[in-house]
């Protein structure tokens, strides 16, 4: 049994009282609290001043004098507690109520230079975890961060979309929020990232007493489980320590709000009127407890979103604190002393916090016990007819204990893999947050459904396909890919890209030749199919440190100009929580980002021209290259009229058969796209058509030429193209194509070894046992067109 601690604290004055001229009415004497009624009359005293006695009165109305209670004097007092409670398997709550404008968050969250009790005490909770993992004690922390507004609960680690959250009930672990985001926690920094993501989504609102009050109510919650073997015994705990930042206390009148205002003011009075109710319903219980009068009260937890889920810290299994925080003006008496009335009414709830043991654990320590008495009791007695039940005991003992061992080294390794991993859960979503830098694929195709990220070595990365002679780091299929394609050093917490000569490789759109440096979030083109996104968390963060922002433009995107680092820089100026200093500051960065920009830029002009100078080379030599196609298709036609001419029993469509390629079309997806050829066949006996491929004329060429040598070598054959799935080239192909086959057919008929030549008409049987390239069905089976 314990009750609840109940502090007080008051605030210096606003620069609305100061400039009201408002009056000191708080007092405060060790754990004592008064509060004067400056306009009650001065001889009724009862009136005049009220008293309060609280665990804990803290004076920090003016932090020159003396006796001022600073951020680390309560947390000496309240947050150590709360720590001293994870480490020996309580659970815990510190809730801080009060006025809009008192000071509660100033108290729980505090501010970067000034941290309240949350930062402090994850902070403190990570220090005693590394001492103790030096004993071979285990630890598992898992943080959640919500919101309650307008009676939703609405889940602050992840990005704002609207949603509420729907409270359940466990039949065993009681109230919670289906679907809430819990972030593993590793070290402190981590749960710094997670406060400061979850306190920028805080719904917040201006009113008429404090400009950045917040209207809604959070609780920060640590779960931490903590096992290892205590003298030999196994030892499992787990503590829930709901942290939570009440919303403004006041009556909604008070802030003089209407409106959308007013409707949030009635709401967050629900959940306040609840907890109020809920506090006088435990205090009665434990005053009829103390009488001696055991009366059975109805405790509304149900009634309001709040006490629902602050259920087990209200009179149930937690110790708990409860922070109330004071304006000490003249012009809030009414407030003020609502706010003490309350405290003073929740110092009376009494809780029956529990070690929360794992039962497995619970159970072999109980086994435990029983051995030692039964073989103390053997021992002394001498009863032999015990041996049996003692081994019963010890062979059920060590099975759990080997069961509990197995389980929670598990569980160890399943966390170091998805710390390992990043990876962690977002409300229904996964996030994989790797701290190594990788590439992660942005694929085009429909088809895809997974998501694939490939992490870099430290040292070499290649990237080629699975036919290159070198076993490369990752095999990438498709088309324009290079066996060798290139290779990425990652080297000092540097990323370069190396292209290997020829290897068709783009960053951030630029065709690159030479090594390049990656930054955090450039795109990278390898070949035609292939599109990553590079991702380095260390430079990320370095980048998300406000006064490095800049150098994201200056890494990344060179293709930024002057006037838009200009522009920046006008809405920097622009930005109004910015102070003077801080402007100053960001102005002179800005000016060396500027500075090194144009440096920068200069060697992308540099570089820029020799690409023109490049490219102009390139469409010489393509223009060069086209020429000789030309001419190639020029003597393939003439050619293959010759044929035509010479072969009036293949290519006369009156003629007995016929071989023609009639038509071309485009299949398959994404790096399966190819072009296939329709080839129509008539011999004497049959006709059909065959779809082929490129890949198959050329399979057929190689076939023939291994057989029947230099007379098939000696046919041209259309070569392979970069641009191979481009209409211009299936266009052309069509021709050369056809010519080939005709060509191959004539040339072969006049070879004695081949199976056409045996003087007879040519039927399909003949044909196909020529080669099953034109068998139809071989080669048609694919889902994305021939194989
Ligand atoms: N003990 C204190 N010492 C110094 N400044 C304080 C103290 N308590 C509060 N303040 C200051 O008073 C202002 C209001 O405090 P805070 O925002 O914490 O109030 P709040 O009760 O959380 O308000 P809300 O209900 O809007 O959340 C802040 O500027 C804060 O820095």
């Amino acid at each position: 049994m314990a009750s609840v601690k109940v502090a007080v604290r008051v605030r210096p004055f606003n620069k609305r009282e100061i400039n009201m001229n408002a009056q000191l009415i708080i007092q405060m004497n060790g754990k004592m609290t008064g509060i004067i009624n400056t306009k009650a009359n001065a001889r009724d005293e009862s009136i005049r001043y009220k008293e309060f006695t609280f665990d804990h009165s803290y004076w920090s109305h003016d932090e020159k004098q003396l006796e001022n209670v600073s951020q680390e004097d309560v947390y000496n007092d309240l947050g150590t507690e709360v720590v001293d409670c994870a480490f020996q398997g309580y659970n815990a709550c510190v809730f801080a109520y009060g006025q809009t404008g008192s000071g509660k968050t100033f108290t729980m969250m505090g501010s970067p230079e000034n941290q309240g009790l949350i930062p402090r005490i994850c902070k403190a909770l990570f220090e005693k975890m590394s001492e103790n993992s030096k004993k071979g004690i285990t630890h598992r922390v898992q943080v959640s961060y919500l919101e309650i507004y307008q009676e939703r609960v609405a889940d602050l680690l992840r990005n704002r979309d609207n949603t509420s959250l729907k409270v359940r009930e466990h039949p065993k672990k009681g109230p919670y929020v289906q679907g809430l985001t819990t972030c593993l926690v590793t070290n402190y920094g981590h749960v710094e990232e997670c406060m400061s993501r979850g306190n920028s989504h805080r719904t917040t609102a201006s009113t008429n007493m404090n400009d950045v009050s917040s209207r809604s109510h959070a609780i920060f919650t640590i779960t931490f489980v903590q096992a290892g073997y205590c003298d030999g015994v196994p030892s499992e705990t787990v503590s829930k320590i709901h942290l939570v930042d009440l919303a403004g206390s006041e009556r909604a009148d008070a802030t003089r709000a209407s409106g959308q205002r007013l409707k949030e003011g009635a709401h967050i009075n629900k959940s306040l009127v609840t907890l109020g109710s809920v506090i006088s319903a435990l205090a009665e219980v434990s005053l009829s407890d103390q009488n001696g009068y055991r009366k059975s009260f109805f405790i509304p937890y149900r009634d309001s979103v709040l006490t629902w889920l602050l259920k087990d810290s209200l009179g149930g299994n937690s110790k708990t604190i409860m922070i109330a925080t004071i304006s000490p003006a003249d012009c809030n008496y009414g407030e003020t002393l609502s706010t003490l009335r309350y405290a003073n009414r929740a110092k009376n709830i009494i809780n029956k916090p529990t070690v929360n043991e794992d039962p497995n654990v619970k159970l072999i320590r109980e086994l435990r016990n029983e051995i030692s008495k039964l073989k103390a009791l053997m021992f002394s007695e001498h009863r032999s007819d015990m041996l049996a039940q003692l081994h019963e005991k010890e062979a059920r003992e060590k099975e759990l204990t080997e069961e509990w061992a197995g389980k929670w080294r598990e569980a160890q390794a399943i966390l170091r893999e998805q710390r390992a991993l990043g990876l962690r859960k977002s409300g229904p979503g996964v996030v994989l947050d790797s701290d190594r830098p990788h590439l992660v694929a942005i694929d085009d195709d429909p088809l895809t459904t997974g998501v694939t990220l490939y992490h870099l070595k430290e040292g070499k990365t290649s990237i080629g396909t699975e036919d290159s002679e070198v076993k490369q780091d990752i095999e990438l299929r498709g088309a324009g890919m290079e066996p060798q394609h290139c290779v990425i050093v990652f080297q000092d917490g540097v990323a370069t890209l190396h292209p290997q000569p020829g290897a068709y490789v783009m960053l951030n759109n630029l065709l690159i030749e030479s090594p390049a440096r990656l930054s955090q979030g450039c795109i990278i083109f390898l070949g035609k199919a292939h599109v990553f996104r590079f991702n380095d968390p260390a430079e990320a963060a370095e980048l998300r440190k406000g006064d490095k922002i800049y150098n994201l433009s200056r890494l990344n995107l060179l293709s930024w100009s002057t006037p838009d680092l200009a522009n920046s820089m006008e809405n920097l100026q622009h930005s109004q929580d910015m102070d003077k200093s801080d402007l100053e500051h960001q102005r002179i960065n800005l000016e060396k980002d500027r500075e090194d920009f144009e440096k920068e830029q200069e060697v992308f002009e540099e570089k820029r021209r020799s690409l023109a100078e490049a490219q102009a080379k390139l469409e010489e030599e393509k223009k060069l290259l086209l020429r000789e196609q030309f001419e190639q298709n020029q003597s393939m036609i003439s050619s293959s009229q010759s044929v035509y001419r010479s072969l009036p029993s293949i290519a006369n469509e009156n003629a007995e058969h016929i071989i023609q390629i009639i038509n071309y079309c485009l299949r398959g997806a994404g790096s399966q796209t190819h072009y296939e050829y329709e080839v129509r066949i008539r011999t004497v006996d049959d006709r059909w058509s065959i779809l082929r491929r490129y890949s198959r004329f050329r399979d057929l060429h190689l076939s023939m030429k291994a057989k029947y040598g230099n007379i098939v070598s000696s046919i041209s054959f259309p070569s392979k193209k970069f641009f191979a799935n481009s209409e211009s080239v299936a266009r052309a192909r069509k021709q050369h194509l056809e010519a080939y086959l005709l060509r191959l057919l004539e040339t072969c008929k006049n070879n004695s070894n081949c199976p056409l030549a045996y003087g007879g008409p040519i039927t399909k049987n003949v044909l196909i046992n020529f080669s099953p390239f034109f068998q139809k069905g071989v080669f048609e089976i694919g889902k994305y067109g021939t194989c």
